[in-house]
């Protein structure tokens, strides 16, 4: 069988973004699999599934590179609100997924020409059932050393509604990621703590709105950058008063975002705004489940894409220097 799909990414976390008009029964675990290995024309990070939906616009899975189901992926949905509000001509858009049916909409360009969407980040649950994240007695945990996890870096855990562990750290953290990469290989393997694995991120404070955040990814490794990791780290940033105000940049390896953190009646509303890069359109072939490429067509917009990345990267320099 022929498939299209489409390479995205949004701050260069990297997606195929494929639309099943019908129940094609193809096997998705296996094509995410195959479709984010590495060596096979650059991998990507996973596969976002764009379906019908009987009660928004549209609905959005998400495959993670190892196979596994997330709930949610905030620089997914972005491309998703890409896809679905230029095929159906309209600004704004309701996408289910997993857990809620979310707001998408088309913004300003937060750099240059770039194509860039909003997209609600909800819900919010801080009680560790929600993770689920088992640490004797605790029902939540905010800002707090967990010597099995570090003595120095406080953690707060939170899902959005995918898993998060958030540690607020200092640059020496940022600039050598072993200790990130032993953390958080440790709780996304057979562990006491995580059984369904988490997100781990590290969290550099820079100025009054402005936090740099280096994600983990369950089902993946390293990322360039995670959408709900952002999200959920401008929101801790704000709860610890590391920042200010209701939009905080958050820098990441892969270019920028801007989160919206707002709180009404104790509530927070959180939405992740940014690209929604189209990198090319390509054809596979899917049989005896197996992929081959067959046809593709690069845009220009990863041309465009790169200056945006030199301006993190100069932005960046100053930071740390
Ligand atoms: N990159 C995503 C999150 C993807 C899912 C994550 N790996 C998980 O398993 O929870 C994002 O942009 O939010």
């Amino acid at each position: 069988m022929k498939v299209q799909l489409v390479k995205v990414h949004g701050s260069g976390n990297t997606f195929y973004l494929y639309e099943a008009l019908y129940d094609d029964k193809l096997d998705y675990v296996n094509m995410a699999k195959q479709l984010c290995n590495p060596s096979i024309n650059g991998g990507a990070d996973g596969l976002l599934l764009v379906l019908p939906s009987d009660i928004a616009d549209a609905k959005m899975r998400v495959i993670n590179a190892d196979g596994s189901e997330a709930s949610m992926c905030g620089n997914g949905l972005r491309c998703v609100a890409r896809h679905v509000c230029e095929k159906l001509e309209i600004d704004e858009a309701i996408i289910e997924t997993m857990h809620a049916c979310l707001t998408v909409r088309k913004e300003a360009p937060i750099f240059e020409q770039l194509p860039t969407y909003s997209v609600e980040i909800s819900p919010i649950s801080f009680e560790l059932s929600s993770l689920p994240l088992f640490l004797e007695d605790k029902q939540e945990l905010h800002h707090e050393r967990i010597a099995a996890f570090s003595e120095d870096i406080p953690f707060t855990a939170v899902s959005v509604p995918n898993p998060h562990l958030i540690g607020i750290v200092e640059k020496k953290y940022i600039e050598n990621t072993s200790h990130q990469q032993q953390l958080a290989a440790f709780l996304n393997s057979d562990n006491e703590y995580c059984p369904n694995g988490v997100n781990v991120s590290y969290v550099l404070p820079i100025s009054n709105d402005e936090i740099f955040v280096r994600t983990y990814e369950r089902g993946v490794g390293f990322t360039n950058a995670c959408g709900t990791a952002m999200t959920a780290s401008a929101l801790i940033s704000t709860m610890e008063n590391i920042v200010s105000g209701n939009l905080i940049t958050v820098y990441n390896p892969g270019g920028f975002v801007q989160c919206s953190v707002e709180q009404y009646n104790d509530k927070w509303k959180l939405s992740l705004i940014g690209n929604a890069t189209i990198v090319g359109y390509y054809e596979i072939e899917y049989s005896h489940n197996k992929i081959e490429f067959i046809d593709c067509v690069i845009t220009e917009e990863q041309v465009q894409y790169d200056k945006c990345n030199i301006y993190t990267e100069n932005r960046l320099r100053s930071f740390t220097q």
